[in-house]
């Protein structure tokens, strides 16, 4: 049986954005708002890592600083060690995610440590963050494929996941960072980490490099899975996996929810105005086919694609 109602994390204004042109503050502040005004009520709103490494998030304590806070909407972001945790407590954090992986070596490449050295990094972060009353976030990534090892075994993410889990995050999140995965492995890998986490501290987070998103959520959505990560106009990619592309986009999600009758609390043709405008922001072609259809008359000229 489908859930009575999803809730929809909104990871393009991090996830997205990490992988996309720089963008202004003012603009990142304006798709945040608007994504706030969509009625997302859990919004990714930037990372506080090196900025040598991932330059397109090094303004994220400017961009916390100027969002218009919405009531009941929980602005989170990404914190890989006890300095970013920091940085992000004084930029005014709701929420923090701490973030590995299944595959070593996509982990290494990433934060530049091993899996089992990245959970050891976490424990003084969960520790302060329990401290100030802060929810902490997991992330696991390359849960269904690694662009440097190939297939990763379910059984390897449920370790990991458990590993988090047993840190104290409430909520950990799988990723198919490369968007390989398809219907059935989805649904075995899930199954297979629901075995040591319980589903409801379980969300999905697939990247739709080979179109398969939307297949792959629909194929667990009668496990008891009830979050979701999306990214609005399927903003993104990932900068250690060339060619991978963004998250489902949030817009494409929803419509297919709203068809199934389950709630989540979104205005579609808002959120569709959202990604509209960033997409005219970035220049890019809008990822999101019902974003598209609903804003055709906001889509830039064609010759600005080129
Ligand atoms: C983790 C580190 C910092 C280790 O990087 P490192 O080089 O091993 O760390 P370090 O401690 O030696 O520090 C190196 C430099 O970074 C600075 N530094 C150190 N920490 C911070 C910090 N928190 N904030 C700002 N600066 C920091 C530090 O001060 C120093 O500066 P320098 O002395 O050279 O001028 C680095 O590898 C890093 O920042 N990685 C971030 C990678 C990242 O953001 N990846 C994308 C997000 S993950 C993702 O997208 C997947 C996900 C979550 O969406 C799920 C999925 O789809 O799979």
């Amino acid at each position: 049986m489908y859930p009575a109602s999803i809730r929809i994390y909104e990871v393009g204004p991090r996830d997205g954005l990490q992988n996309e042109r720089p963008v202004a503050i003012r603009d990142k502040v304006q798709l945040l708002n608007a994504l706030a005004n969509a009625g997302l009520c859990h919004i990714e709103a930037g990372s506080f890592v090196s900025a040598k490494w991932v330059p397109q998030m090094a303004d994220s304590a400017a961009v916390f600083g100027q969002i218009t806070r919405r009531a009941g909407v929980s602005y989170s972001a990404l914190t890989p060690n006890l300095a970013g945790f920091e940085a992000a407590l004084a930029a005014g954090v709701d929420e923090v995610a701490i973030f590995t992986a299944a595959s070593e070596r996509f982990c290494q490449r990433n934060i530049n440590c091993s899996i089992s050295e990245s959970l050891a990094r976490f424990v003084p972060i969960v520790d302060k963050a329990k401290h100030y009353g802060i929810p902490v976030r997991g992330y696991v990534s390359c849960v269904l494929g690694c662009p440097y090892e190939g297939e990763v075994a379910p059984q390897q993410v449920a370790a990991v996941a458990e590993e988090l889990q047993q840190l104290g995050v409430y909520e950990i999140s799988l990723g198919d960072t490369i968007g390989v995965g398809t219907p059935q492995k989805a649904r075995n890998m899930l199954d297979t980490v629901a075995n040591k986490v319980p589903i409801a501290q379980l969300a999905l987070h697939f990247h739709d490099t080979y179109g398969q998103a939307l297949a792959n959520i629909l194929a667990c959505l009668d496990s008891g899975i009830s979050t979701l990560d999306a990214s609005v106009a399927g903003l993104g990619g990932c900068p250690y996996a060339q060619g991978a592309s963004g998250n489902l986009a949030t817009e494409d999600l929803v419509y297919m929810l709203h068809g199934l009758g389950i709630h989540t609390g979104v205005d579609l043709p808002k959120l569709a105005r959202a990604g509209a405008q960033i997409s005219r922001v970035l220049k890019r072609h809008n990822g999101s086919k019902v974003g598209q259809v609903l804003t055709a008359e906001l889509a830039p000229p064609a010759q600005e694609y080129s």
